[in-house]
């Protein structure tokens, strides 16, 4: 292995963490597509940004595993059980791998109606739950916080966390990435980092509806600060410290997310908010919008652990069940007010 940094996934943010990487070491960034990374390695360009030299682009992932020791991933959550499968033969115990995705894959795969047991609160599984059941790796951590692809590109300021149980993870993160204008905070709290970033998704789809169909700053704020409340009753149903939601991978990535149109979920709901039509919205969506899918196998799981979150239920019953926005505001109307910190 020598000392270039794996980055796996040329999306937007794979790109950006390489560029962000490129600035303290050299970066292998692998694209699937083996005609992506030519065009990348000839023109020092990807998406329209310019990339530093130092990022050398690869289609081979076995090559990319052997060659670095320590890997980020920027995938969609829902084709990380696969990239993890393909990984696995190429992976040792000896890889640091940091994921930076916002999103949960279901432990059962095929059923997204699932069951609750007593012994399995939480049907889905995090990705660094996926990496330790499909792969060998150890030393795991998530990358998370107010981080805008669009944003880190254009290299404005910004900050993140890195979790993880080990703290070597965390040094190697912080090593690789700190920099004028970017720093990484640390946290233990590597699963409660995951939910949260999950989760601020489907906040981000709610206030862009609320925007998209001009409700109101006061709607807004509302939406925000509810849906905070109902991350942080998620994690405390699964025995997860409050930590993760009030740093910035949680209440800094939901101002970020909830309040900006570079935002896919925001700007989703916003289309959503604009033409009260789902179809079309959806239709018409041509990025990654994590908090779809996030939306449909979290509200399942509320309704199966009795947790009342209105700000969910009216993003299900927007997304799935066709409702209008202004009628599916209702669920946040729709009970007693009893005392407004009632997590805590
Ligand atoms: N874009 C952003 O501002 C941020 C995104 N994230 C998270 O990062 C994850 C990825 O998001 P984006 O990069 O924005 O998505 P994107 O849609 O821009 O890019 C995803 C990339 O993953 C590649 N990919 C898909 N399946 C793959 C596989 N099996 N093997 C290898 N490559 C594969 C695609 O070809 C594409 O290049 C999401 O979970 C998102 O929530 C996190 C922080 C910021
Ligand atoms: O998580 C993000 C920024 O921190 C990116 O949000 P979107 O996926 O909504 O664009």
């Amino acid at each position: 292995m020598n000392n270039q940094i794996g980055v796996i996934g040329s999306g937007n943010f794979g790109t950006a963490i390489s560029v962000l990487l490129a600035h303290n070491t050299g970066v292998l960034l692998y694209a699937r597509n083996k005609q992506v990374s030519e065009t990348i390695n000839r023109t020092h360009s990807h998406m329209g940004w310019t990339l530093p030299t130092r990022i050398k682009a690869i289609s081979d992932l076995e090559e990319i595993c052997q060659r670095c020791s320590v890997l980020f991933i920027a995938i969609p959550s829902f084709e990380f059980p696969n990239l993890a499968r393909a990984m696995s033969p190429f992976l040792t115990p000896q890889h640091i791998v940091i994921h930076g995705v916002k999103g949960f894959a279901l432990r059962d795969e095929q059923n997204r109606n699932y069951q609750i047991t007593p012994h399995e609160g939480f049907p889905v599984r995090t990705m660094s739950e996926v990496l330790k059941s499909e792969t060998n790796v150890i030393r795991i951590g998530c990358l998370s916080g107010p981080n805008l692809s669009k944003e880190l590109l254009k290299r404005l300021p910004a900050a993140s966390v890195i979790a993880s149980a080990y703290d070597e993870v965390i040094v190697t993160a912080q090593n690789l990435l700190n920099q004028n204008k970017f720093k990484l905070y640390r946290s233990q709290h590597l699963k409660g980092t995951e939910i949260a970033g999950a989760l601020k998704n489907i906040v981000a789809i709610a206030s862009g509806m609320i925007n998209g169909q001009n409700l109101g700053k006061n709607l807004e704020s509302i939406v925000i600060t509810k849906g905070l409340r109902e991350m942080l009753i998620i994690g405390q149903s699964l025995d997860i410290a409050p930590d993760a939601f009030l740093g910035l991978a949680g209440i800094g990535d939901l101002i970020a997310t909830s309040t900006a149109k570079s935002s896919r979920n925001y700007s989703f709901g916003y289309t959503i908010g604009q033409s009260d039509n789902i179809a079309r919205a959806l239709d018409e969506t041509r990025d990654l919008v994590e908090g779809i899918g996030t939306t449909e196998i979290i509200f399942n799981y509320i309704r199966k652990a009795n947790l009342t979150c209105p700000v969910i239920h009216m993003v299900y019953d927007v997304i799935f069940n066709k409702m209008e926005v202004q009628t599916a505001v209702d669920h946040i109307y729709a009970h007693n007010t009893t005392f407004d910190v009632d997590f805590l």
